[in-house]
């Protein structure tokens, strides 16, 4: 179910609403209100002109409601719910929203939902579930139907594992394990060897990644060695991340002898330029194992082709942080698979080979994360990257705790603890932090030395919630270079490569292997200049003319830091009244943190984003019941 707390639409949809030719139809009025955008009014027109008869005033409005979910991130529209998104519009006065009883039954007799006399054609889904009455554009409705199915058909069965050859394996690839407490990691491995689907999730740094090196190392062993792995991310730079990930632990390891690619999830499944896929249900991957990491990051209709492609036999593991920011496009699939509440999976008990070598008497999953555990679900919660501090701050944003999160932290640029909030007028912390940053970054860069720059690199960096405006990724970048120019002097901001410029690059190039989103900084090489990555335990030497498509980075989104670490982040908080200020954002910049977090901003914004969640309506958390007729 949706959070009643959550903001309607998960991106901001008040600054164009884009209108329409006047009128004084229902659509126009919902345009006009800045609910309803140019587009989703006219491909509901469209829509409701394939259908050939006339179409009730409220379902077209419907109709383009459910054109604008799909536009803000949601896979339908929950009927009862209306109302509510008059907070994505402008317009104080009320809007004629339709009740929504009526609504649900002028749909059930609409010929977009159940079809007319001019032919099959039904671009609408309405289906019941425990959040009421859904609306879908139908599209959505089979993506989500057919995810459902393929899960449920693989939590019916098991694959067959020896008790005794997993707990051999497992010792191989744990050893003693964390003996620090119950070892939810080699529990995690010991479900993903016995449940055809596994949802491995767990915030930043808590061993997701050195886990499923580990899960692939026991499953190689249960194969005999023969294990055909498909390794594959959302991103291009999560694929490549993954693929250092697994190729450092083969390094270090002798358990794992395969040497896989990490790809994106689209090349994997073989996308073509018309937007078809070789791989599919008649066309199926040739994996024992397929992992997917940063899944948060994946849409409804990637996963819907993924499953679809996978064979029964094949386990898939899909890791990832359910709390983070989700793909802009439909869907937030991972949080829907780990709050999934159906009674398919009511009555799954958990694999006898996983109870017979995980001691869960020993466990301390309290009973939720046992019954989720059935259902293939796993949660790893103790942090190796960051202190417990910030760990316990972003258990607090994420819980929606926001007296808490202002208890914890500290006020003040003096404060002790590691998350301060920092009165805007008070950047001059945030100067001397981007300052020294810089000058680090300089002196290993003329010194030319590659791995002090990387280093120095990921010691700082700041985060926005916007890419314009005077919160946004501009102006604090212009603020830098200003400070930086002032206390420094030398080349920033001027354009020219100069040692010690922090680059970021803003698209894929798989000839040069580097990714959109990766950072680099250029240094002093031998005479000339060197643009340099940190790949691993590796350092990536380009000339930076190689680079196709980077960019100056004195500031970036928080969107774009998904999947980065930095010692001390600044993250700058817009107005309370920013949209884009979410739970889902601010939890995502403070996990970036491995040492220290200034959140520049009122203890008011702080608030309203720990109070405002990203929204994505989805039917993927219960069961539904398609209406096919009017009740
Ligand atoms: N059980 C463990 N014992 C010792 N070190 C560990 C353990 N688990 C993880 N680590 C270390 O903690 C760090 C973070 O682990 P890892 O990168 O696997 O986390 P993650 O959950 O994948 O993080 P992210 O989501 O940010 O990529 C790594 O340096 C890893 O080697």
């Amino acid at each position: 179910m949706t959070d009643p707390s959550a903001t309607a639409g998960a991106l901001s949809d008040r600054c164009a609403p884009q209108r329409v030719a006047s009128g004084s139809d229902l659509l126009t009025t919902f345009n006009a209100a800045g609910v309803l955008n140019a587009a989703d009014v006219h491909v509901a027109r469209r829509v409701a002109a394939l259908c050939g008869g006339p179409v009730d005033e409220q379902v077209l409005l419907a109709a383009a409601l459910a054109v604008r979910a799909v536009r803000t991130g949601s896979t339908c529209v929950e009927l009862d719910r209306i109302a509510d998104l008059a907070a994505a519009g402008d317009d104080q006065t009320p809007l004629p929203w339709p009740a929504p009883d009526a609504l649900r039954a002028a749909l059930a007799a609409s010929p977009l939902v159940i079809g007319g006399g001019t032919g099959p054609l039904r671009p609408l889904a309405l289906a019941e579930s425990a959040d009421g009455p859904l609306l879908y554009l139908r599209k959505f409705f089979r993506q989500e139907q057919s995810i459902r199915q393929i899960l449920d058909a693989r939590a019916a069965s098991r694959p067959a594992v020896d008790a005794a050859a997993l707990t051999a394996a497992l010792d191989a690839a744990f050893g003693a394990g964390d003996t620090s407490g119950y070892d939810r990691q080699r529990a995690a491995a010991a479900l993903a060897a016995t449940s055809w689907t596994t949802v491995l999730a767990g915030g930043p740094g808590t061993g997701k990644t050195y886990t499923v090196a580990r899960i692939l190392a026991v499953m190689e062993t249960l194969f005999g060695g023969d294990l055909r792995i498909g390794l594959c991310a959302p991103t291009g730079r999560a694929a490549a991340q993954l693929q250092t990930a697994i190729g450092e632990y083969r390094r270090e390891h002798q358990t794992l002898r395969s040497d896989p690619a990490a790809v994106t999830v689209h090349r994997l499944l073989g996308s073509r330029p018309d937007g078809t896929f070789v791989r599919g249900a008649g066309n199926r991957l040739p994996f024992d194992v397929v992992v997917v990491d940063e899944t948060s990051m994946l849409p409804v209709t990637m996963m819907c082709r993924l499953l679809e492609s996978l064979r029964a036999d094949t386990r898939l593991i899909l890791v990832g942080d359910p709390h983070q920011l989700v793909s802009v496009e439909a869907g937030a699939v991972l949080a829907d698979l780990v709050d999934r509440d159906v009674t398919a999976g009511a009555g799954a008990v958990l694999p006898d080979a996983f109870t017979a070598v995980c001691d869960l008497a020993a466990a301390d999953f309290d009973s939720a994360e046992t019954s989720a555990l059935a259902r293939g679900v796993i949660t790893l919660r103790r942090g190796h990257r960051y202190g417990d501090r910030i760990g316990e701050v972003a258990e607090a944003v994420n819980a929606g705790d926001a007296d808490r999160v202002i208890e914890l932290i500290g006020h003040g640029a003096r404060s002790e603890h590691p998350v301060r909030l920092i009165d805007p007028d008070d950047a001059d912390v945030v100067r001397t932090e981007a300052v020294g940053w810089a000058r680090s970054l300089r002196e290993a860069a003329r010194s030319g030395d590659a791995r002090g720059a990387v280093v120095a690199l990921r010691g700082h960096r700041v985060l926005c919630a916007h890419r314009d405006g005077p919160y946004g990724v501009a102006g604090w970048s212009r603020r830098v270079i200003g400070w930086i120019s002032d206390d420094l002097g030398g080349a920033a901001g001027t354009g020219r490569w100069y040692p010690g410029e922090p680059l970021l690059v803003t698209a894929n190039d798989r000839t040069q292997d580097v990714y959109n989103g990766d950072s680099g900084v250029v240094i002093d090489d031998a005479g000339g200049l060197a643009a340099v990555f940190e790949r691993g335990h590796e350092i990536k030497r380009l000339h930076p003319s190689q680079l196709a498509d980077a960019i100056p980075v004195y500031a970036m989104t928080i969107h774009r830091s998904q999947g980065s670490q930095f010692g001390t982040v600044t993250v700058i908080l817009p107005p309370p009244d920013a949209e884009l200020l979410t739970r889902e954002l601010l939890y995502t910049a403070i996990t970036r943190a491995e040492r220290e977090v200034n959140i520049v901003g009122t203890p008011e914004s702080l608030r309203a984003a720990v109070g405002r969640r990203v929204a994505r309506a989805s039917g993927l958390r219960t069961d539904l019941v398609e209406v096919v007729s009017p009740a």
